[in-house]
This record gives structure tokens, sequence and C-alpha cells, in this order.
């Protein structure tokens, strides 16, 4: 090639980051140069779902259980036989060493879905079942009570297999098995997951594996590991985040395959897209099939307010009079940039306010300590950018303040994410409080489209009026 040649050329340059306008996407960003120009001369953008991460935080965030008050749907295979329910845990007739591991837990009673789902996960002849409800609900829980139940511990090889769709949510569930297994030592767990390194043939004496597909497949086939064919129960956690990971589909439909007859099967998935709905069908033969309703998020428990600001200093000492006269027990405070989130962090923290920032950069883990941090009341205050707006569950944080007002990425309003940022669900939900600062005549406008959408009125506060701040409080 000449170099005149070499000057013509077109070339493109990708970035990969976190999207800042939404909570669970990855931005791709694709940068077209032409004629090796200094400028690209267009660039197009593709959002990916990161599903897996954003439902990793939510499991973190959360400290109980999320109440539903829709009404569960079940389809039963066999219609005729009686519909069981369960209101106690003492009903299940578990082994005693699960009870005690349940209510070491804090259980009192079975969740909404768990009422269901428990007598068919436990029936003899073991029950396929397919469950869908959101995330939060006592899936998780449901599943590990049921592989724990069905285990023999005097066997010494892996009865229960149970594969997630990445490591990390792997760990999660795994930690949920080691808790509720806390007075039944007998059994033991083996995580079939990266970086744990098995040598061939060494059988595994463990009765629950739990891991990602990949491993899972090399553990049975490649390393000969598992016997695949001694395997009782089988659970695919996540299936929409299973399936949103490439690759993952066909890896679980092979293990599934390899699967004795009788193996019961158990899948579990927080939404119910027609993809999700094919792929279960595929992996569960004759299912039972339960359905809890995501319960609506509303703004009726919920106090707004906006305060008129004229620039992020100005917004800084509102926030400053708001916290000298009211006592909040945490809160989270949501900007626009990283750049104003990392200002704020700064400012808040010279105030001696423990702040715990979360920001696009973050990798996964970083972001999953912060989360945990917040969640343990280490800190008081969360500082984030759009990106957690929803993969985080708010519902602990008694107060919400808009920093800056969500906008999507035309910077057009943003009912779903405004919604989804202070509203409550449940009739009984908590009370909340929220406030929204106004600096332009853009955002003012923005704040009313928000009022009229949602046909709920946001007063006015004067932050400089330390008694009318107090009385917002009650
Ligand atoms: N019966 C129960 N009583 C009280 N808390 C419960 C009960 N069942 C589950 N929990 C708690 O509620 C939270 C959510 O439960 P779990 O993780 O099982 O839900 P999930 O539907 O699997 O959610 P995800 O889809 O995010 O995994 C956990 O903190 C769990 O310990």
């Amino acid at each position: 090639m000449t170099s005149v040649e070499h000057k013509r050329q077109n070339f493109v340059k990708c970035r990969l980051l976190f999207c800042p306008y939404s909570y669970s996407k990855w931005e791709l960003e694709l940068l077209i140069f032409k004629n090796n120009a200094k400028k690209p001369v267009s660039f197009l953008i593709y959002y990916l779902e990161d599903r897996a991460t954003q439902s990793l935080l939510n499991k973190l965030i959360r400290s109980n259980v999320v109440n539903n008050t829709n009404q569960v749907e079940v389809l039963q295979r066999d219609p005729n036989s009686p519909l069981y329910s369960v209101k106690t845990f003492e009903e299940l007739r578990l082994k005693p060493q699960l009870l005690k591991g349940v209510y070491e837990m804090g259980f009192n009673r079975p969740s909404k879905i768990q009422e269901n789902a428990l007598p068919m996960m436990l029936a003899e002849p073991p029950q396929n079942l397919i469950a869908q409800s959101q995330s939060g609900t006592g899936k998780t829980a449901a599943f590990v009570l049921a592989m724990l139940s069905h285990v023999d511990p005097s066997l010494k090889w892996p009865q229960c297999l149970c594969i997630s769709p990445t490591y990390e949510l792997a760990l999660q569930t795994g930690k949920v098995i080691e808790q509720m297994g806390k007075f039944y030592p007998e059994v033991k767990l083996a995580y079939a997951v990266r970086g744990h390194k098995m040598e061939r043939g060494v059988k595994i004496k463990e009765q629950i594996v739990i891991g990602t597909p990949g491993t899972v497949l090399d553990w049975c086939i490649k390393l000969k590991l598992i016997d695949p064919k001694k395997i009782k129960v089988f659970v695919l956690d996540e299936a929409d985040v299973m399936i949103a990971t490439q690759g993952h589909q066909d890896q679980s439909i092979r293990i599934q395959r390899m699967l004795p007859k009788g193996c019961q099967m158990l899948l579990f998935s927080a939404t119910f897209e027609d993809s999700v709905w094919k792929f279960a069908e595929r992996v569960v033969p004759d299912p039972n099939i339960i359905k809890l309703k995501r319960e609506e998020e509303t703004l009726d428990t919920i106090k707004q307010y906006y305060v008129l600001c004229n620039s992020k200093e100005d917004k800084f000492n509102a926030l400053c009079n708001i916290y000298g006269a009211i006592t909040i027990a945490q809160a989270m405070i949501f900007c626009h940039t990283r750049k104003t989130a990392n200002w704020l962090a700064g400012q808040l923290s010279k105030e001696g306010h423990q702040v715990a920032l979360l920001s696009g950069e973050m990798v996964v883990e970083q972001r999953a300590a912060v989360i945990e941090r917040f969640r343990d009341g280490k800190e008081k205050v969360l500082i984030t950018t759009n990106v957690c707006a929803r993969g985080i569950d708010v519902e602990q944080v008694s107060v919400v303040i808009n920093f800056d007002l969500p906008l999507d990425k035309d910077g057009n309003p943003d009912n779903e994410t405004y919604l989804h940022r202070i509203g409550r669900t449940g009739r009984f939900g908590k009370r909340g409080l929220a406030v929204n600062m106004v600096d332009s005549q853009r955002s003012m406008e923005i704040l009313k489209t928000y009022e009229r959408h949602f046909n709920k009125k946001i007063g006015r506060l004067d932050t400089d009026d330390l008694d009318e701040i107090e009385k917002i409080a009650n």
C-alpha cells in the first residue's frame, strides 16, 4: 500500500461504555473516521442489555421479600388434582434441620409465590414447574428449599444441579444454599464456575452443584466429574437473563438433554417474554405453571416537592438545608452526569456526610460492594447517575432527591424512570419523600410534564425556610 492510499483509508473505532441514560444497558459507540480524519464523521450507538448485572445489584440491595398484592395464577398439569397451597412452613413437613434454617433466615411464613410453588416442588412424585414472578418475591429461597429437601446426604454424588447465568449470580445462590442448609451440614455444595479448576475424572462427592452453563457442561462431558444420569432435581434460574447471554440457551438445553427422564425440572424467571416462554417449554416438559404479575409502582404514598435553584452550588445548599432541618435515615440522590455525581459526593463528604458513590465506570464487583455497604447502613447517602436508577429497588430508602431531573437520551422527560426512581409498589407501601431540584426554564417544563403525566401535585419547597422543611417530614 502506498502512503497516498494509506491516507485515504477509513477506519472505525469502538468504545464500550456503561450507558449513562439507562440502568441496564451497555453502550457500544462506533466512531467512523473517514480519510484518516481526526474527528469522526458519524457514529452509531448500540445498547446492549446487561440484565445479569442489574439482577445481581437488585438482589444485593434487597433486605426483604417484595410484597405483592396481585393474585398468583396457577396452571396445573393435571387440572383435576387438588390445588395445594400452604400458609406456614410447618405444613410442608420439612426436615427439622431445614425448618430451623428457614427460621434462622428470618422467614416467618412463605411468600406469595412460595405458598403455591413449594407444595408443588416438594410433592411426590416430583412435579415439573415453570415459575415467573418479579425479582425479590422469593423464588430462589423456594428452589433452594426444594433442592435441600430432595437430596439424600448419605449418597456421595451430585443429585441436584442448578444453573445460573453468571459467576456472581451462581455465588449469590450458593450463599442462600449455605445459609438455609446451615443446620444440615451433611449436605455439601460444589461450585461449577470459572476459576474452580478440577482434574479430569475426579468424582464430585457434593450432593448439590451450582454453576454456570459452560462449566457445568465441561464437568459433565469433558471432565466427567458429574454423572448427569444421577441428577434428581435440575434448576434453571433466571431464565430471562440466561437467554440474553450468547450461547447459554444452547448450553442449557444440552445439559437438560443429558438428564434422566424422571428428573424434576424447575425453571424460574423474573419476566416472561415470548422468547423466554419458548425456551422454558423446551427445557421443562409437562410443566405446572405459576405466575405472579408484577405489582405496579405508584406515586400515591409519595410526597413530591420541587426546589428552585440557579446553579449546582445552589442545589447543594438547598440539600444541606434539607439535611439540617429533617432527619433522613437513608437517601438516594440522582445526578445526570458522573462529573456532577463526583463533585456532589466530594461536597457532601466535606460536610461530614457518609457518602457512597455509584457510577457507570465501576466494574460489577465495585458496584456490588458499594450497594452492600449502603444496604447495611454503613453509608447514609447514595449518590448515583442514571446507571442504577432502575437496577436498584429503592423501597428501603425514604428520601429520593433528583439533583437533576431524569431525562431520556434525547433530553426529553422520561416518565418511566421518574416513576421508578421515586415510586413504591403496593397499596401499603411505605411513605416516601421526593425532592426535585429545578434549575432552568427547561427543567421547570419537564417537572410540569411529570406533574401532568402522573396527575399528582408537586409542591414548591422553600429551602431557606427551615420551618417549612420541617413540616414536610411529618
Ligand atoms: N418467606 C420469606 N419470608 C421472608 N423473607 C423471605 C422469604 N423468602 C425469601 N425471602 C427474602 O426475600 C429476599 C428475596 O428473595 P429471593 O432472592 O428468594 O427472591 P427471588 O424472587 O429469587 O429474587 P431474584 O429474582 O432477584 O433472585 C431475600 O432477601 C430472601 O432472603
